[in-house]
């Protein structure tokens, strides 16, 4: 007889963009690649485009980044495929929509740790989720190959890299294959946008993310590519409504900050089987417990 006794996870998402939740308030979960890779199974397990471990940054088996509060809950997050990423903006209103529905902090505004440093979230009324996700740092020009088009690009960091491509009509190109790009540049991989201009408010955007494959949102990317667009314009500050597959963000940037804001749901609540997390790799995963 299987036992439901171990570890307890959520499953949320952004958009769309999904996520596995995993408490984890001593800091003794082990986090291997072949455990996010189940997880994020699926056919096999949870399902998701990465995993959120929510740890007490005190607790943390790494050096947080300085600006993190000691007693702030660090977003430990991690690719599908078993990667370590320093930000994930749908994730983290995932986070903080947890954060509250836990009860571990009061919904309003507070801070979250991420390995690209403190972020403060504003949890609101029905789900919506607001974060600061800091300046979009824009690092040049490279080039990357799509669907066996060539297309110049835009290398914006928001913590984590991305390359934007302004181009026309974005449906048609296919993403089931990992677009070409300077490795050089990016020895760790890029997350790459493709960005549709529609009007002067709203811009349609797909992704390929890195550690993932295409998702149906990237919050981050979402930024970057607000940032492009509004540089291409001229100018240094403005907001754009971004239509991604996975439904629709509101992103500001300015010089110094932007803000990112968007839907944050939780759709299940479980616990994952003892034996599966404590037994060799390879094992399928069961879980049980769904109950929403
Ligand atoms: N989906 C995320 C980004 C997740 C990390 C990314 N794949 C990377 O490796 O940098 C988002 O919403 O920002």
């Amino acid at each position: 007889m299987q036992s439901y006794t171990g570890p307890e996870f959520f499953k949320g998402h952004g958009t769309e963009n999904d996520f596995v939740v995993l408490p984890d308030p001593r800091g003794e979960l082990e986090l291997t690649p072949d455990r996010v890779r189940a997880l994020c199974d699926r056919r096999r397990g949870l399902g998701g485009d990465g995993v959120l471990r929510v740890v007490p940054t005190a607790l943390l088996d790494e050096p947080a980044p300085g600006d993190v509060p000691s007693g702030a809950w660090f977003m430990d997050y991690r690719n599908a495929d078993g990667s370590v990423a320093e930000m994930c903006g749908n994730g983290v209103r995932v986070f903080a929509r947890y954060l509250v529905e836990a009860g571990l902090v009061s919904a309003g505004e507070f801070v979250v740790g991420t390995r690209a440093g403190a972020r403060t979230v504003g949890v609101g009324p029905q789900g919506r989720v607001t974060v600061d996700m800091g300046a979009a740092v824009v690092r040049g020009h490279s080039s990357v190959t799509v669907d066996g088009y060539a297309m110049s690009a835009l290398s914006v960091d928001l913590g984590n890299p991305h390359l934007v491509c302004l181009t026309g009509e974005v449906s048609e190109l296919d993403l089931s294959v990992r677009p070409g790009y300077d490795p050089e540049l990016f020895p760790q991989g890029v997350n790459i946008e493709l960005v549709e201009p529609l009007d002067g408010e709203r811009i349609r955007m797909r992704v390929y993310e890195r550690g993932v494959g295409e998702t149906r949102s990237c919050g981050t990317g979402t930024v970057a590519a607000t940032a492009a667009v509004v540089r291409a314009a001229g100018e240094e500050r403005g907001s754009r409504i971004v239509l991604v597959p996975g439904g629709v963000v509101e992103v500001e940037v300015t010089p110094e900050t932007s803000t990112l804001t968007g839907p944050a749901e939780l759709v299940a609540h479980g616990r994952l089987d003892a034996a599966w997390w404590s037994c060799p790799e390879g094992t399928p995963l069961t879980v049980s417990g769904v109950d929403r």
